[in-house]
């Protein structure tokens, strides 16, 4: 039976994800780890991750035991009792039959069930958050957001950088907000979720729905607001939903790529919304900041790295914290299926194809210039001189909207690199390519392209 039941084990997880109203990031969170440990006549063993958090596993049955007896039983025909089991019992009890026993207080298991119902990721919270020189002032904002929400700065907007650290700064507020009261209505969204959800209920009619559920919340996190600027009904929307919580004193908590103030053709009614609240922003980590992460990282998945590999690590990967814990994960992922201790000379070999990759993508303005030089017939140097010839002039302007968008540079920092310009020039060239992109998609597809060549790992 346990090898039919293996066999048979992801169509039963898709039929789970199909049929029954399981979001995806509870789905991802806690369907997609589990695993088959044993099956003894009808009780069926199921290994759970249960992320280190403690006492989740009363939660995760309440939530999945019955719909997994009923798939099990509609996909293999087996009437079963499923019983979920950690990793942790099997250490302590090796042939445990029994069920692991998980004492939860109600308190926990509503915190527990506002988590999922507010979308949050359970990894997201201050306790895992390192807290270094380059988000310091944005994590004391996010506290101080959490301990009094609505009240201080509204709406909160976290901006910075891919992989720094936005999305598990903005649910952590959540997550405190949650442990101290469940009952608060938090909702996270992606500005996807939003646009999409906006869709359906114009396809549908809706609109009340959609009202219910956008305008019934106490605090509303949306995050990559960046997608949905440019977008003018789900813009209009988005304004119509933000001034209703606004004006009702409820919290909205933003994260972009971007401060209000470089959203170019962002509304203005939008924009000097945004301004009413608090900009805080999340830069690279430094090295000991890099260190610390890695280190809470082994921390909470319960595993050690040599302090050489640590590093290292940490000091080949700078600028993305995401790809620091990929790395890390790597390495884990390695020692478990080895089953040795992994020297620094291994760990090199494992991340040589990440590092190297990584060293790739340090991207300037004098290779961008390169790039579209190149790609157009001229020289760099024509594109960095005064000539006004047509050709040359739009290229140029592309050039100041990559520097913008492949780096980190302020206009003045990329007027200054482009010919000594001034920051107006660089604006305008800027908002010239975002508002013929509107337009073009073959200008689109030359920016993909130029993209792709100024940096190989986006390809
Ligand atoms: N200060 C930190 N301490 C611990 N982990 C961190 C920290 N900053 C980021 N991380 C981890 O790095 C990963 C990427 O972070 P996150 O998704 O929050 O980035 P982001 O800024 O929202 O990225 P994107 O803009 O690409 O969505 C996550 O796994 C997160 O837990």
């Amino acid at each position: 039976m346990i090898d039919r039941l293996k066999e048979n084990w992801d169509a039963i997880k898709d039929t789970l994800k199909e049929n029954y109203d399981i979001s995806k990031v509870s789905y991802d969170t806690w369907i997609v780890p589990m695993e088959i440990h044993n099956v003894d006549n009808d009780q069926v063993y199921i290994l759970a991750d249960t992320k280190g958090i403690p006492n989740i596993l009363d939660y995760i049955k309440k939530k999945y035991k019955q719909i997994l007896e009923i798939v099990i039983e509609e996909k293999i025909g087996l009437h079963c009792n499923v019983i979920f089991v950690t990793s942790e019992d099997l250490e302590k009890r090796p042939n445990l039959t029994a069920e692991a026993s998980n004492i939860v207080t109600p308190e926990l298991n509503s915190y527990y069930a506002a988590v999922m119902n507010a979308n949050l990721n359970p990894r997201y919270t201050f306790d895992t958050f390192v807290v270094g020189s380059n988000n310091r002032f944005a994590h004391a904002a996010s506290l101080a957001v959490a301990e009094s929400p609505g009240t201080l700065y509204n709406p909160l907007f976290i901006y910075g950088g891919a992989g720094l650290g936005k999305t598990h700064l903005m649910q952590s507020i959540a997550h405190y907000i949650l442990r101290n009261d469940p009952s608060v209505r938090v909702l996270y969204v992606t500005s996807e979720t939003f646009t999409n959800d906006l869709i359906d209920s114009l396809k549908g009619k809706k609109n009340a729905e959609f009202k219910e559920k956008y305008r019934s919340i106490d605090v509303l996190m949306i995050d990559d607001i960046q997608f949905l600027i440019g977008k003018e009904s789900t813009q209009e929307e988005f304004f119509h939903t933000f001034n209703y919580l606004y004006e009702t004193g409820k919290q909205v908590i933003i994260t972009s790529d971007k401060p209000p103030k470089d959203f170019t053709n962002l509304e203005e009614r939008l924009r000097s919304r945004f301004s009413v609240g608090l900009p805080v922003d999340v830069s690279a980590p430094d090295y000991e900041t890099r260190v610390a992460i890695l280190h809470k990282k082994e921390e909470t998945e319960n595993t050690k790295i040599s302090d050489d590999i640590i590093n290292y690590i940490a000091e080949n990967i700078n600028t993305n914290i995401r790809e620091l814990e990929g790395a890390l994960n790597r390495i884990t992922a390695f020692k478990r299926l080895s089953n040795k201790e992994i020297t620094l000379n291994m760990a090199e070999d494992v991340l040589r194809d990440i590092i190297n990759n990584h060293k790739e993508v340090t991207i300037t303005v004098p290779l961008i210039v390169e790039v579209i030089a190149s790609h157009f017939g001229f020289e760099a140097d024509e594109l960095l001189s005064q000539k006004r010839n047509k050709d040359i002039a739009y290229s140029r302007q592309i050039a100041m909207y990559l520097c913008r968008q492949m780096t980190d540079l302020s206009l003045q920092q990329i007027g200054k690199e482009l010919g000594n310009r001034d920051h107006t020039t660089v604006r305008h060239g800027i908002e010239k390519i975002t508002e013929d992109l509107k337009n073009s998609q073959f200008l689109q597809d030359t920016i993909d392209v130029l993209q792709k060549k100024i940096n190989p790992a986006l390809g």
